[in-house]
């Protein structure tokens, strides 16, 4: 099993999504409990990646944690959080903590994220966002408290064998394309290695995939031959291509950690409308309605906030200490949320 140091590589350079499947591979061939060799079919090229082995809350202690909760207690349990029935919850952290060393980052995180949900989760860097996406991801394991994957709980890292029917895939920041891999190559990497699917099929998918998020004509470019914003929107595309030979279909959480990172505004649009486009509530670029069951993510800027989430979650010194819907963010009289939002020095949030 590769060891804890094995993340940071991954995050830097390697696409991921995870996935509970029968035959021992997470969705982009990540073989389970190790590590894998993805070997091209055609030109021998080789890619090794590798990745680590791997939850309920209740309202009221979403907003229990911080000393600053009070005041915003109300607008917490808004709109967002009247839900009669857990039945349409994806994904649930109940009580997560984690601790890197001395550092205690994580310390009582809990949130579901339902069917149909865009949820962004905010807060000072170095606060843990990321941290949890990886954990939900399956690529971190919790210290304490848990995962809950569709109801059912996430025992270890990726791929656990018990739980399935969902995939969850992580959209890192540097988009995290092979470089020596064609566009083609790097939007198909999971079919290509791990599907029964002819070539030809595949790399019409993959045509028919860029094309829903904008892209033409780019196949046979080399990620180095790409601006920015097409880096993102093929990181994009192959975490939204599916192997259409399937019977089933599993539905599809997305995290995005934060997708809009160096963008400049007009691209940054464009990338948080095709977020909202691959969205079940969306309709891509062809005019075909968003595979994206539900998406998480994780970001500091103000447009893709407003743009491309409706619910946010506040992390702040290791808890959930404000969540609501993102037109309650401007407004909320919480000191910690109305601190961030005006960006002022002066307020509970320290540098
Ligand atoms: N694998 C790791 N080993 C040691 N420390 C880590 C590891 N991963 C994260 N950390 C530390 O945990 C803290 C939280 O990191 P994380 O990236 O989750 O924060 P963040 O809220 O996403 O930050 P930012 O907004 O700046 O991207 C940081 O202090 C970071 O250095």
């Amino acid at each position: 099993m590769a060891s804890l140091s094995s993340l940071s590589w991954l995050s830097s350079s390697a696409p991921f999504v995870s996935s509970s499947r029968s035959d021992g591979y997470g969705v982009l061939g990540i073989k389970r409990n190790d590590c894998c060799v993805y070997k091209q079919r055609q030109d021998k090229r080789n890619v090794i990646c590798a990745c680590m082995a791997p939850s309920r809350s209740l309202e009221s202690d979403e907003v229990s944690g911080a000393k600053f909760n009070q005041s915003s207690k109300s607008e917490s349990l808004s709109k967002s959080f009247q839900h009669e029935s857990d039945s349409d919850v994806l994904i649930e952290c109940q009580d997560v903590y984690k601790s890197f060393g001395e550092k205690h980052i994580l310390r009582g995180v809990s949130f579901k994220i339902r069917h149909g949900e865009a949820v962004g989760i905010i807060g000072p860097s170095g606060t843990g966002k990321s941290t949890i996406l990886k954990i939900i991801a399956g690529l971190l394991a919790p210290d304490k408290g848990a995962v809950y994957i569709r109801g059912r709980r996430r025992a270890g890292l990726i791929s656990d064998d018990e739980i399935s029917g969902l995939r969850i895939g992580l959209v890192f920041q540097s988009a995290a394309l092979f470089d020596s891999l064609t566009v083609r190559e790097n939007v198909g990497f999971l079919l290509y290695e791990n599907s029964r699917m002819p070539e030809d099929q595949i790399s019409q998918l993959v045509t028919e995939t860029l094309a829903a998020v904008g892209l033409k004509g780019v196949e046979d470019r080399l990620p180095s031959e790409l601006s920015g914003g097409m880096k993102k929107r093929v990181a994009l595309a192959r975490s939204i291509i599916f192997d259409t030979t399937k019977e089933s279909i599993e539905p599809e959480v997305l995290l995005y950690d934060e997708p809009t990172a160096g963008l400049d505004p007009i691209a940054s649009t464009v990338v948080e409308d095709l977020i909202r486009s691959v969205h079940v509530t969306g309709e891509d670029a062809v005019g075909k309605p968003g595979k994206i069951a539900s998406y998480v993510v994780v970001t500091h800027q103000h447009s893709t906030i407003r743009r491309a989430v409706d619910r946010l979650l506040f992390l702040y010194e290791g808890k959930i200490v404000w969540q609501g819907m993102t037109e309650e963010f401007t407004t909320s009289t919480n000191p910690i949320v109305r601190q961030f939002a005006s960006g002022s020095l002066d307020g509970p949030i320290r540098y």
